[in-house]
Protein backbone atom coordinates (compact mmCIF):
# COMPACT_ATOMS: atom_id res chain seq x y z
CA UNK A 1 0.00 0.00 0.00
CA UNK A 2 2.96 2.11 0.50
CA UNK A 3 4.02 2.27 -2.78
CA UNK A 4 0.47 2.88 -4.22
CA UNK A 5 0.44 6.32 -2.28
CA UNK A 6 3.11 7.50 -5.05
CA UNK A 7 0.43 7.34 -7.94
CA UNK A 8 -2.40 9.05 -6.07
CA UNK A 9 -3.38 12.48 -7.49
CA UNK A 10 -6.86 12.94 -5.41
CA UNK A 11 -7.88 12.04 -1.70
CA UNK A 12 -11.13 12.38 0.06
CA UNK A 13 -10.74 13.76 3.84
CA UNK A 14 -13.46 12.48 5.39
CA UNK A 15 -14.15 13.76 9.10
CA UNK A 16 -15.33 10.78 11.84
CA UNK A 17 -16.92 14.02 13.73
CA UNK A 18 -19.20 15.15 10.71
CA UNK A 19 -22.46 13.49 9.69
CA UNK A 20 -22.06 12.21 5.93
CA UNK A 21 -25.04 9.87 4.50
CA UNK A 22 -25.12 6.32 3.01
CA UNK A 23 -25.45 7.65 -0.38
CA UNK A 24 -23.29 10.76 0.36
CA UNK A 25 -20.64 7.93 1.57
CA UNK A 26 -21.04 5.66 -1.70
CA UNK A 27 -20.87 8.50 -4.40
CA UNK A 28 -17.56 9.51 -2.55
CA UNK A 29 -15.95 6.20 -2.08
CA UNK A 30 -17.19 5.18 -5.74
CA UNK A 31 -16.12 8.60 -7.33
CA UNK A 32 -12.83 6.87 -9.14
CA UNK A 33 -10.31 8.96 -6.34
CA UNK A 34 -7.45 7.27 -5.41
CA UNK A 35 -7.92 6.98 -1.48
CA UNK A 36 -9.89 8.34 1.50
CA UNK A 37 -7.85 9.48 4.22
CA UNK A 38 -9.99 9.70 7.90
CA UNK A 39 -9.07 12.37 10.19
CA UNK A 40 -9.93 15.96 10.99
CA UNK A 41 -8.38 18.16 14.01
CA UNK A 42 -10.76 18.02 16.63
CA UNK A 43 -14.04 15.74 17.76
CA UNK A 44 -11.85 12.02 16.84
CA UNK A 45 -13.03 9.47 19.22
CA UNK A 46 -12.39 5.50 18.84
CA UNK A 47 -16.29 4.83 18.11
CA UNK A 48 -16.63 7.66 15.30
CA UNK A 49 -13.50 6.67 13.68
CA UNK A 50 -14.63 2.68 13.84
CA UNK A 51 -18.23 3.76 12.98
CA UNK A 52 -16.87 5.30 9.84
CA UNK A 53 -14.09 3.12 9.27
CA UNK A 54 -16.24 0.19 8.97
CA UNK A 55 -18.78 2.12 6.27
CA UNK A 56 -16.29 2.98 4.30
CA UNK A 57 -14.54 -0.71 3.91
CA UNK A 58 -18.12 -2.01 2.19
CA UNK A 59 -16.00 -0.40 -1.17
CA UNK A 60 -13.16 -1.40 -2.26
CA UNK A 61 -10.64 2.39 -2.37
CA UNK A 62 -8.00 2.28 0.42
CA UNK A 63 -8.64 4.07 3.51
CA UNK A 64 -6.02 5.32 5.30
CA UNK A 65 -5.81 7.17 9.07
CA UNK A 66 -4.29 10.06 9.72
CA UNK A 67 -3.57 10.26 12.88
CA UNK A 68 -4.41 13.41 14.89
CA UNK A 69 -5.80 11.61 18.25
CA UNK A 70 -4.38 8.86 19.82
CA UNK A 71 -7.68 7.99 21.28
CA UNK A 72 -9.18 7.54 17.32
CA UNK A 73 -6.19 5.04 16.18
CA UNK A 74 -7.41 1.78 15.61
CA UNK A 75 -7.05 -1.66 14.07
CA UNK A 76 -8.14 -1.92 10.15
CA UNK A 77 -6.66 0.54 8.24
CA UNK A 78 -4.61 0.25 5.25
CA UNK A 79 -1.80 2.93 6.58
CA UNK A 80 -1.20 5.40 9.59
CA UNK A 81 -0.28 8.81 8.32
CA UNK A 82 1.71 10.66 10.96
CA UNK A 83 1.75 14.42 10.74
CA UNK A 84 4.46 16.31 12.07
CA UNK A 85 4.22 19.99 12.13
CA UNK A 86 7.28 21.67 10.97
CA UNK A 87 6.47 25.22 11.29
CA UNK A 88 4.93 24.34 14.80
CA UNK A 89 6.21 26.75 17.67
CA UNK A 90 5.71 24.31 19.89
CA UNK A 91 8.10 21.04 19.59
CA UNK A 92 5.23 18.79 21.24
CA UNK A 93 3.25 18.69 17.69
CA UNK A 94 6.89 18.27 15.88
CA UNK A 95 8.01 15.47 17.98
CA UNK A 96 6.61 15.52 21.03
CA UNK A 97 3.18 13.85 20.78
CA UNK A 98 4.66 11.22 18.47
CA UNK A 99 7.47 10.14 20.69
CA UNK A 100 4.67 9.72 23.81
CA UNK A 101 2.48 7.73 21.30
CA UNK A 102 5.66 5.19 20.36
CA UNK A 103 6.13 4.89 24.06
CA UNK A 104 2.65 3.86 24.94
CA UNK A 105 2.21 1.49 21.83
CA UNK A 106 5.74 0.17 22.01
CA UNK A 107 6.01 -3.29 20.02
CA UNK A 108 2.39 -2.95 19.02
CA UNK A 109 3.26 -0.57 16.01
CA UNK A 110 3.36 -1.85 12.65
CA UNK A 111 6.26 0.13 11.14
CA UNK A 112 5.70 -0.60 8.21
CA UNK A 113 2.24 1.03 8.02
CA UNK A 114 3.19 4.08 9.22
CA UNK A 115 3.70 7.16 6.98
CA UNK A 116 4.98 10.42 8.22
CA UNK A 117 3.87 13.74 6.87
CA UNK A 118 5.69 16.45 6.77
CA UNK A 119 3.00 19.55 7.67
CA UNK A 120 3.46 22.93 6.94
CA UNK A 121 0.29 24.69 8.13
CA UNK A 122 -0.49 27.89 6.62
CA UNK A 123 -3.96 29.30 7.08
CA UNK A 124 -3.46 31.12 10.23
CA UNK A 125 -7.15 31.07 10.38
CA UNK A 126 -7.46 27.42 10.83
CA UNK A 127 -7.77 25.30 13.88
CA UNK A 128 -5.10 22.97 12.94
CA UNK A 129 -2.78 26.48 12.89
CA UNK A 130 -4.37 27.40 16.49
CA UNK A 131 -3.83 24.00 17.72
CA UNK A 132 -0.55 22.90 16.80
CA UNK A 133 0.48 27.59 17.08
CA UNK A 134 2.01 27.55 13.79
CA UNK A 135 3.86 30.15 12.60
CA UNK A 136 1.87 30.77 9.06
CA UNK A 137 3.14 33.96 7.78
CA UNK A 138 6.14 32.24 5.42
CA UNK A 139 6.82 33.49 2.36
CA UNK A 140 7.86 31.33 -0.45
CA UNK A 141 11.51 30.84 0.28
CA UNK A 142 10.63 30.05 3.96
CA UNK A 143 7.93 27.43 3.18
CA UNK A 144 10.37 26.02 0.44
CA UNK A 145 13.13 25.80 2.91
CA UNK A 146 11.09 23.73 5.62
CA UNK A 147 10.21 21.64 2.66
CA UNK A 148 13.41 20.85 1.90
CA UNK A 149 14.43 19.84 5.74
CA UNK A 150 11.81 17.65 5.02
CA UNK A 151 12.49 15.91 2.01
CA UNK A 152 16.56 15.73 2.20
CA UNK A 153 17.49 15.83 6.05
CA UNK A 154 14.49 14.27 7.47
CA UNK A 155 13.62 12.12 4.44
CA UNK A 156 10.08 12.03 4.98
CA UNK A 157 8.31 10.45 2.09
CA UNK A 158 5.47 13.55 1.78
CA UNK A 159 5.45 17.11 2.23
CA UNK A 160 1.60 18.29 3.00
CA UNK A 161 1.18 22.16 2.50
CA UNK A 162 -1.90 22.81 4.39
CA UNK A 163 -4.38 25.75 4.11
CA UNK A 164 -7.32 24.01 5.51
CA UNK A 165 -10.44 26.03 5.16
CA UNK A 166 -8.82 28.93 2.50
CA UNK A 167 -7.53 28.09 -1.18
CA UNK A 168 -4.09 28.65 -1.31
CA UNK A 169 -1.06 30.84 -3.12
CA UNK A 170 -0.41 28.31 -6.14
CA UNK A 171 2.90 30.16 -6.89
CA UNK A 172 4.05 29.26 -3.07
CA UNK A 173 2.91 25.79 -4.26
CA UNK A 174 4.68 25.89 -7.05
CA UNK A 175 8.14 26.88 -5.47
CA UNK A 176 8.06 24.58 -3.20
CA UNK A 177 7.28 21.79 -5.21
CA UNK A 178 10.29 22.74 -7.82
CA UNK A 179 12.36 22.75 -4.45
CA UNK A 180 11.49 19.21 -3.77
CA UNK A 181 13.72 16.06 -4.99
CA UNK A 182 11.80 12.89 -3.46
CA UNK A 183 9.03 13.92 -1.44
CA UNK A 184 5.69 13.76 -2.45
CA UNK A 185 4.09 16.94 -2.00
CA UNK A 186 0.12 16.49 -0.56
CA UNK A 187 -1.77 19.75 -0.96
CA UNK A 188 -4.69 20.38 0.83
CA UNK A 189 -7.17 23.87 1.36
CA UNK A 190 -10.11 25.27 0.03
CA UNK A 191 -10.22 23.12 -3.24
CA UNK A 192 -14.15 23.57 -3.51
CA UNK A 193 -14.83 22.61 -7.13
CA UNK A 194 -13.21 21.74 -10.67
CA UNK A 195 -11.41 24.99 -11.36
CA UNK A 196 -9.59 24.83 -8.14
CA UNK A 197 -8.62 21.41 -8.14
CA UNK A 198 -7.13 21.53 -11.64
CA UNK A 199 -5.31 25.17 -10.73
CA UNK A 200 -3.93 22.89 -7.20
CA UNK A 201 -3.49 19.65 -8.96
CA UNK A 202 -0.90 21.50 -11.79
CA UNK A 203 1.36 22.44 -8.73
CA UNK A 204 1.38 19.29 -6.51
CA UNK A 205 1.43 15.82 -6.66
CA UNK A 206 -1.81 15.14 -5.05
CA UNK A 207 -4.80 16.88 -4.04
CA UNK A 208 -6.88 16.16 -0.45
CA UNK A 209 -10.63 17.67 -0.59
CA UNK A 210 -12.22 17.85 2.87
CA UNK A 211 -15.07 20.43 3.78
CA UNK A 212 -16.46 20.56 0.36
CA UNK A 213 -17.68 16.73 0.80
CA UNK A 214 -20.19 18.15 3.43
CA UNK A 215 -21.13 21.60 1.79
CA UNK A 216 -21.64 20.51 -1.79
CA UNK A 217 -21.05 17.13 -2.62
CA UNK A 218 -21.65 17.48 -6.40
CA UNK A 219 -19.00 20.52 -6.54
CA UNK A 220 -17.13 17.28 -4.15
CA UNK A 221 -17.02 14.74 -7.00
CA UNK A 222 -16.72 17.48 -9.87
CA UNK A 223 -12.78 17.94 -8.66
CA UNK A 224 -12.64 14.60 -9.27
CA UNK A 225 -14.00 14.32 -12.79
CA UNK A 226 -11.46 17.29 -13.26
CA UNK A 227 -8.48 15.18 -12.20
CA UNK A 228 -9.45 12.15 -14.63
CA UNK A 229 -10.49 13.97 -17.30
CA UNK A 230 -6.92 15.32 -17.48
CA UNK A 231 -5.41 11.92 -16.80
CA UNK A 232 -7.30 10.51 -20.06
CA UNK A 233 -6.19 13.40 -21.94
CA UNK A 234 -2.47 12.21 -20.79
CA UNK A 235 -3.11 8.60 -22.00
CA UNK A 236 -4.48 9.93 -25.37
CA UNK A 237 -1.41 11.85 -26.29
C1 LIG B 1 -2.31 -2.05 16.11
C2 LIG B 1 -2.37 -0.70 15.57
C3 LIG B 1 -3.30 -0.42 14.50
C4 LIG B 1 -1.55 0.20 16.05
C5 LIG B 1 -1.52 1.60 15.57
C6 LIG B 1 -0.16 2.14 15.70
C7 LIG B 1 -0.14 3.63 15.60
C8 LIG B 1 -0.72 4.25 14.40
C9 LIG B 1 0.39 4.29 16.62
C10 LIG B 1 0.49 5.76 16.68
C11 LIG B 1 1.88 6.22 16.33
C12 LIG B 1 2.06 7.70 16.34
C13 LIG B 1 3.46 8.19 16.21
C14 LIG B 1 1.01 8.54 16.49
C15 LIG B 1 1.06 10.03 16.52
C16 LIG B 1 0.13 10.58 17.57
C17 LIG B 1 -0.18 12.04 17.49
C18 LIG B 1 -1.29 12.49 18.35
C19 LIG B 1 0.53 12.91 16.73
C20 LIG B 1 0.24 14.36 16.62
C21 LIG B 1 -0.26 14.71 15.24
C22 LIG B 1 -0.46 16.19 15.04
C23 LIG B 1 0.71 17.01 14.75
C24 LIG B 1 -1.70 16.73 15.14
C25 LIG B 1 -2.01 18.16 15.00
C26 LIG B 1 -3.21 18.45 14.14
C27 LIG B 1 -3.03 17.99 12.71
C28 LIG B 1 -1.81 18.32 11.95
C29 LIG B 1 -4.01 17.28 12.17
C30 LIG B 1 -3.99 16.73 10.80
C31 LIG B 1 -5.34 16.73 10.21
C32 LIG B 1 -5.89 18.05 9.81
C33 LIG B 1 -5.03 19.18 9.54
C34 LIG B 1 -7.17 18.15 9.70
C35 LIG B 1 -7.87 19.42 9.34
O1 LIG B 1 -8.76 19.53 10.27
P1 LIG B 1 -10.25 19.99 10.04
O2 LIG B 1 -10.99 19.55 11.24
O3 LIG B 1 -10.74 19.53 8.72
O4 LIG B 1 -10.05 21.53 10.05
P2 LIG B 1 -10.97 22.68 9.55
O5 LIG B 1 -11.78 23.08 10.73
O6 LIG B 1 -10.00 23.77 9.13
O7 LIG B 1 -11.79 22.17 8.43
O1 LIG C 1 -11.15 20.95 4.12
P1 LIG C 1 -10.36 21.55 3.03
O2 LIG C 1 -10.28 23.05 3.07
O3 LIG C 1 -10.75 21.00 1.69
O4 LIG C 1 -8.84 21.06 3.28
C1 LIG C 1 -8.52 19.72 3.08
C2 LIG C 1 -7.46 19.22 4.02
O5 LIG C 1 -6.20 19.68 3.69
C3 LIG C 1 -7.75 19.48 5.46
O6 LIG C 1 -6.77 18.88 6.24
MG1 LIG D 1 -12.15 20.12 7.64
Amino acid sequence: MKQSLQSWRHVFKLDPDRLIGDEALEAVCMSGSDAIMVGGSSGLTYDNTVELLSRIRQFEIPCVLEVSDLEAVTPGFDLYMIPMVLNTTRSDWLIGHQARAVEQYGYMIPWDMLVPEGYIVLNPDSTVARITEADSRLDASAVAAYAQVADKLLRMPIVYVEYSGMFGDMELVSDVRRSLYDARLFYGGGITDAESARRAAAVCDTIVVGNVVYSDLQAALDTVRALKGEQQEQQLR
